[in-house]
């Protein structure tokens, strides 16, 4: 057997070695905001000691963090959109400086099985997709290299050069599954080159579309878990890339389990004396009633609140007011909240969060701005940027979340994904503030703006009108509306050469494999 090292002496001060290195790292730009609940010593204990990879997925991560941080001084804002396919993400390179890819998107159109936007395909599954558009740049950088320097300097300055190295934002959604599962996920990211990916609080197999029931959130521990999953995993590879912390808790209406006295505030219970939440439902059922109708009769006869709700309901202002300055910001938990307001009121309030259990276990929740601001408030130092999810678009609440969250962490990075069912009109806003809204966000910090799924609007409206036109017109169309037009916008070199394919580096390897020389010849 080869001994990896000479001795114990050799290997402690290796171990010492890699140690101060995460130290010293970590008080880099780039990771100093960050506060980890570990130490490098653990992180040392954890990694190839004497064996270090370099990642490009660290180096797209550091580029996407200074961009960010640019537009952040400047007010300013990077605005894309999702795509699974790479020669569409080249295409973007001219206009976009990121690239996003989708978990909907890949579940529609990249796994064996198509489904929704469930994550319920393989945890490499997004990475995989990463590492096609990964490549891709690296050929079309490759590609404009070697074209470019067939050129003198001069010919150079007319030619296109274009930055195909746009750093890749990708969709980890809820981190699949179990801690090592998410870790191994992660690693599949940072090998795939990926420059930041985002991680949220949805509960797994919990989510639900268009049967009216709202979202599933986990309790805040749990997700706090998560995110410390993926910063471990990417200091375990010594890796600058991003973490996004997405937040689902807008317009939450369940919580998977009551664990963490933080989300207690947020918890609904029954105020008065009803049967629980599941034996209503069979007793609808008998009656032949459905899932919602049931839900929403039993949620009016059952007093649904907050715990602090029901105090306010039975309490003088005076109980009231000596109530909430016992429980104001700190974390107390429902049992001492119940004996707080006992000894202030004289008497028990009736509450009861186990009765409006759902039949999948779901606690009702009560979801406010508020709650969404404490959850981002405490993910915050784990990641790089937040990004609170909305169903629909709502000043108010897009006004005081941000805000808020950077009294606490001036200068704090944001992201808004924008839905493509948005009704921004209905929603209140102005025409005006509609052509404005990218950079009105900016100004509050939202400096990483996408649509996730233009391939499920744009794209299908793309394909379908062709479809028709091509049907209509054969070839004689297609050679108008599409060659012809396709031809013209090609780049081309000051002889009328196509420059944007891959013919010309497919032809210098052989040139250089016989011998010639590749450079400065055109
Ligand atoms: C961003 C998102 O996670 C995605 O997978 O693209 C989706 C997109 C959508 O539902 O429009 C999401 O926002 O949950």
């Amino acid at each position: 057997m080869t001994s990896k090292w000479a001795d114990v002496k050799e290997e402690s001060e290796a171990f010492a070695a890699e140690m101060r290195s995460i130290e010293e790292w970590w008080q880099t730009d780039r990771q100093k905001h960050i506060k980890r609940p570990y130490t490098a010593k653990s992180i040392a204990a954890l990694r190839n000691v004497g064996f270090k990879i370099e990642y490009p997925s660290s180096v797209q991560g550091g580029k996407l963090w200074r961009q960010l941080n640019e537009h952040n001084a400047n007010g300013t804002y990077e605005l894309t959109f999702g795509t699974t396919e790479p020669l569409i993400a080249k295409e973007m390179a001219k206009y976009m400086q990121t690239i996003y890819v989708s978990g909907a998107l890949c579940g529609l159109s990249q796994a064996a099985w198509p489904g929704e936007d469930h994550a319920d395909y393989p945890a490499d599954l997004v990475p995989s997709v990463v590492k096609r558009i990964f490549n891709t740049q690296l050929f079309h950088d490759q590609r404009q290299t070697q074209l470019r320097m067939r050129y003198s300097e001069e010919d150079r300055k007319s030619l296109e050069c274009i930055d195909y190295m746009l750093p890749i934002v990708a969709d980890g959604d809820m981190g699949f599954g179990t801690l090592t599962g998410c870790m191994k996920m992660v690693r599949s990211f940072v090998e795939a080159g990926v420059a930041m990916i985002h991680i949220d609080d949805l509960a797994m197999g919990l989510k639900k579309f268009t049967n009216g029931e709202g979202r599933t959130i986990i309790p805040t521990s749990d997700y706090l878990t998560r995110l410390t999953t993926v910063r471990m995993a990417f200091d375990i590879m010594g890796a600058d890339t991003m973490l996004l912390c997405r937040c689902d808790s807008d317009h939450a209406e369940f919580i998977t389990s009551v664990l963490d006295a933080r989300d207690h505030p947020y918890v609904l219970g029954a105020t008065k004396s009803v049967p629980a939440f599941t034996e209503a439902l069979s007793n609808g059922r008998e009656k032949g009633k459905d899932y919602l109708t049931v839900k929403a009769e039993w949620k009016a006869s059952a007093g649904l609140m907050t715990f602090d709700d029901a105090v306010k309901a039975v309490a003088t202002e005076e109980q009231h007011s000596a109530y909430s300055s016992e429980v104001a910001d700190k974390v107390v938990a429902l049992y001492e909240r119940k004996a707080i307001a006992k000894r202030i009121i004289g008497q028990e309030v009736t509450f009861d969060w186990e009765l409006p259990r759902t039949p999948l276990g779901q606690y009702m929740w009560q979801w406010s701005v508020k709650a969404v601001i404490d959850r981002c408030i405490l993910a915050a130092p784990l990641g790089d940027v937040t990004w609170s999810r909305q169903d629909k678009p709502n000043k108010k609440d897009m006004h005081d979340f941000h805000t808020s969250v950077r009294k606490v962490f001036p200068g704090r990075l944001f992201a808004f994904g924008f839905i493509g069912a948005y009704d921004f009109i209905k929603a209140g806003y102005t025409q005006e503030e509609v052509e404005s809204f990218h950079s009105d966000i900016a100004k509050m910090g939202v400096v990483w703006q996408v649509q996730p799924i233009w391939a499920t609007q744009g794209l299908s409206l793309h394909a379908k009108e062709f479809a028709k036109s091509f049907k209509e017109g054969g070839i004689a169309g297609y050679m108008r509306d599409v060659a012809a037009p396709a031809i013209a916008g090609m780049a081309t070199d000051k002889y009328g050469k196509p420059t944007s394919r891959g013919g010309y580096l497919a032809d210098a390897f052989f040139d250089v494999v016989s011998g010639e020389e590749i450079t400065e010849r055109a």
